[in-house]
């Protein structure tokens, strides 16, 4: 198969992650959600005019939780590919990929107080 140019190639991959980006956006209830908090505590940054600092942290927490979300829903799709009957081994790879999603997940909780409770006491 001839090999294509690496522009092309690059353009695609992009085509494709837009694509992952939409698919779990559509169809993942989790990412969901998270995508909803998002865009309440954007509306919080600008509500309550958030420094660049402030922002830098919310957007890193806002991405951190998503994308590992994200790598999280691979895992268990993965999973139920390659094993859909019930497996120990299958649910300790689950369990510790969801657990991965709660260390982000409480971080983003932190980092939200930090910026939000100085401004609602
Ligand atoms: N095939 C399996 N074998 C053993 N345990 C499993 C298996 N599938 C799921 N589990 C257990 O059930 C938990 C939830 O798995 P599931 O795939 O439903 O994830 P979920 O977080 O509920 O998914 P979703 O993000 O789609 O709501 C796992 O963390 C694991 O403990």
């Amino acid at each position: 198969m001839p090999k294509e140019p690496f522009f092309v190639n690059r353009i695609k991959s992009v085509g494709f992650a837009f694509k992952g980006l939409f698919l779990l956006l559509r169809t993942e209830a989790s990412i969901k959600i998270q995508f909803v908090i998002a865009l309440l505590m954007t509306a919080a940054g600008f509500y309550f005019e958030i420094s660049a600092g402030e922002w830098m942290a919310q957007l890193l927490s806002i991405g951190m939780v998503m994308g590992v979300e994200g790598l999280n829903t691979a895992v268990e799709k993965i999973s139920d590919y390659i094993q859909p009957n019930e497996d120990p081994k299958i649910g300790f790879i689950k369990d510790i990929s969801a657990g991965a999603v709660m260390i982000v997940s409480i971080i983003a909780c932190i980092v939200g107080l930090v910026i939000y409770v100085p401004k609602l006491v």
